[in-house]
């Protein structure tokens, strides 16, 4: 394990806010077992084990219904601990993989069979090695034929620059953790009025407005992030989802509970129709199009 590695909540308390029936954890990811699925030999850190079981049994916990499980740097392109956790999940699963250039379409095939809609771009510079842009456009055009849509994670000073390579990207694109604005710059700042644009110039692009723990300064309740959330969601309402991003990899300053990460979500989204919005409508639209919503 990474040295001062945060292990997950042990115990999260129970969320006071229900969220509405057939809410989705857009953003989760499943580590290990290492015994069974090893980390990846190029990878940026090593996480305690994170099991398919403890993420459902969360799940469940947190009055949640499904999950959308996304492939994490520390297992590379080895989707092998993702792709057994969907067969696990009786359908409550959908997955992001990552995939190297040279992925075959028989493996692509699987990987859709088994519950994988999305391909992950990774930018952090911390977490990943650099990839070709041209590489990442050749993968995009290979998932965009099986309808899968792209997530990239990168950090607020990287926007300009990967604002024309984002644009040229075919389908729907969701951006992880609002684009890691600096919260201490406050709403109107330049770099948070860049990633508006951003949204407003290209209907393609969707936002997590998840990572409240990531992004504080001033840590729980996240009295400093909510106000970025807030107004994506009010901004771009039939484009936000929301994840708990358990189990926190590489967290530095506190571990959050899960259950006052759930608490966060009124205030976000602050009418019914937001949050059904934010937790049913939207992420089924993209992850289970072929489910009616009721
Ligand atoms: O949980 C996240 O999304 C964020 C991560 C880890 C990650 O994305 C990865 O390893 O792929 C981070 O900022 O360290």
């Amino acid at each position: 394990m990474t040295k001062d590695y945060m292990p997950f909540h042990a115990s999260p308390r129970k969320p006071r806010f229900s969220a509405p029936a057939g809410a989705v954890d857009a953003h989760c990811h499943v580590f290990g077992p290492a015994a069974q699925f090893p980390f990846a030999p190029e990878r940026k850190y090593t996480p305690v084990d994170a099991s398919k079981e403890k993420l459902f049994a969360l799940r469940d916990h947190l009055g949640l219904l499904r999950n959308v499980i996304v492939q994490a740097t520390c297992h590379g392109a080895d989707n092998a601990a993702l792709v057994d956790a969907l067969d696990a999940a009786d359908g409550l699963a959908r997955g992001v993989a990552v995939v190297n250039a040279d992925v075959t379409d028989a493996e692509l095939r699987a990987l859709d069979a088994a519950g994988v809609r999305g391909v992950r771009f990774n930018f952090v510079k911390r977490l990943v090695d650099d990839t070709p842009r041209d590489v990442f456009k050749a993968i995009a055009a290979r998932v965009n034929a099986l309808g899968w849509h792209i997530v990239v994670y990168f950090e607020a000073p990287d926007l300009p620059d990967l604002i024309p390579f984002l644009s040229e990207l075919p389908g729907v694109i969701v951006v992880d953790h609002m684009g890691r604005p600096d919260v201490t710059a406050g709403v109107q700042s330049e770099g948070f009025k860049l990633f508006q644009s951003f949204m407003a110039d290209n209907p393609n692009i969707w936002v997590k407005v998840s990572c409240p723990e990531r992004l504080t300064v001033a840590g729980p309740p996240y009295d400093d992030v909510v106000p970025f959330a807030r107004t994506l969601v009010e901004r771009f309402p039939d484009r936000v989802l929301w994840g708990t991003d358990w189990p926190h990899p590489n967290m530095k300053s506190h571990m959050p509970d899960d259950g006052e990460l759930v608490d966060t979500i009124p205030r976000v989204a602050p009418t019914e129709a937001l949050q059904r919005a934010l937790l049913v409508d939207n992420p089924m639209r993209l992850y289970w199009p072929e489910e009616p919503v009721k």
